[in-house]
């Protein structure tokens, strides 16, 4: 018998029953359930992560959808306990599914939704302030100016990286990756190298307009270059920023060989997920090279940080926060329970994951459809024609 677990309840006679695993921010996606006849049960424990177990338990014998989070592991387990209970669909919270095992999902006919888009400008631009913040040493001048030890302007104190004029590159241009390198481009005039398995034309065809821009108005114009690989990228670009999915390709793609290429004073920033540094060598590599500085919102073994990390001041850390405002939040929520909504109700499928705005309207009932389903072609699952 499964230990009980402390939720809250909304809308008690609902004919479906959803559960969420975390509270979420807003309230539009609660009351979206609950309109639509779903009696939605939000996940009170206190402890952050929740396990296989505790997520047993909230499934029980009757569930017909679940909204979880980055932090739990979806896998077989899960996806039959679910399937059992007579569920067909599940969200993450998150636009990264890492954590979910989709083939089991597969396997047990669960649809898996998951919510790009909604926050790909929020999480570019931790990614550009992690940058900036790294460049210029903004977190060790603060912690400086706070132990009192500030006593007067000195021509060497805190001196950083200029970013103006000098070469960005993006690993993974796809949504984030490409509005980073627009911010990164247009706010600091730097140059673009990329590397990506698919060419990003639109990126390319930003860089090339705003280059004709600059050089118009007497400026030198920016330029960009689709690199060949990604060592090009680590060994020609100052301030490097990674945005690719974590897969078997991903997992530890910079390593120790990877770091010995890029240039002594170069910045690296990771917003994507932590296992893709190999974070041991990280720390190794930034002893050793006390101008390389890193800005990172993740690590390899949340929330842990490998040993010796939090002690480099070469070393930027904050907490997984790059898609942390209101809005956003509020957004993933309603695209996650939308997500699970739309499968219960037999919706189909929007056409384009990567235009969700009409989701995401306050003052509009929702399109009739999933906003993004990873499995729908495996599932064969039907698309919106809105
Ligand atoms: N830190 C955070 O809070 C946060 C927030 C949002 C997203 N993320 C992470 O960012 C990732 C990217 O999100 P997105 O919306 O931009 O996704 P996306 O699918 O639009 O972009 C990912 C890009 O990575 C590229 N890619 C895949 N394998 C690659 C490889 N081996 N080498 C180079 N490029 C490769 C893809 O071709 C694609 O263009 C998510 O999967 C998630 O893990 C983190
Ligand atoms: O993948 C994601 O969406 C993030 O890591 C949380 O916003």
């Amino acid at each position: 018998m499964a230990k009980p677990i402390s939720i809250e309840v909304w809308n008690p006679s609902g004919k479906y029953r959803v559960v969420s695993t975390k509270s979420m921010p807003g309230t539009r996606w609660i009351r979206l359930l609950t309109d639509n006849d779903c009696r939605l049960e939000i996940c009170t424990e206190t402890k952050t992560i929740l396990s296989v177990d505790d997520i047993l338990a909230l499934i029980g014998d009757h569930c017909h959808g679940v909204i979880g989070q980055l932090t739990e592991d979806w896998g077989e387990v899960l996806f039959s306990a679910l399937k059992r209970a007579g569920g067909t669909a599940f969200s993450n919270m998150a636009v990264g599914y890492n954590n979910v095992d989709v083939d089991a999902a597969n396997r047990n006919g669960i649809a898996i939704g998951n919510t790009p888009g909604v926050l790909t400008e929020t999480t570019a631009e931790l990614a550009a302030s992690l940058s900036v913040a790294a460049a210029r040493r903004i977190v060790e001048a603060d912690q400086f100016m706070r132990a009192g030890l500030y006593d007067g302007w000195l021509p060497h104190l805190f001196v950083g990286n200029l970013l103006k004029g000098q070469t960005v590159g993006v690993i993974g241009a796809g949504r984030i990756g490409s509005a980073y390198a627009r911010m990164m481009i247009e706010g600091f005039k730097m140059n673009l190298i990329y590397f990506d398995l698919y060419q990003s034309t639109r990126l390319e065809k930003f860089v090339t307009a705003y280059g004709q821009f600059l050089k118009a108005n007497g400026e030198p114009p920016v330029t960009w270059k689709r690199a060949s690989s990604m060592e090009e990228v680590l060994r020609e670009a100052d301030v490097i920023s990674l945005h690719p999915v974590l897969d078997k390709t991903t997992y530890h793609l910079i390593n120790p060989e990877r770091l010995a290429m890029m240039k002594k004073e170069a910045v690296l920033v990771n917003a994507s997920r932590g296992p893709v540094i190999d974070e041991v060598a990280l720390v190794e590599h930034l002893k050793a090279n006390p101008m390389f500085r890193v800005g990172l919102d993740v690590f390899e073994d949340e929330p842990y940080m490998k040993p010796g990390l939090a002690e480099m001041k070469n070393a930027v850390v904050v907490p997984h926060i790059a898609s942390a405002s209101k809005w956003t939040r509020e957004g993933m929520a309603t695209l996650a329970a939308l997500n699970v909504l739309g499968k219960i109700k037999g919706y189909p499928v929007w056409g384009n994951p990567n235009a969700v705005e009409p989701f995401l309207d306050e003052n509009a009932t929702p399109p009739p459809a999933c906003p993004s389903i990873v499995n729908s072609k495996q599932l064969g699952l039907p698309s919106s024609k809105l």
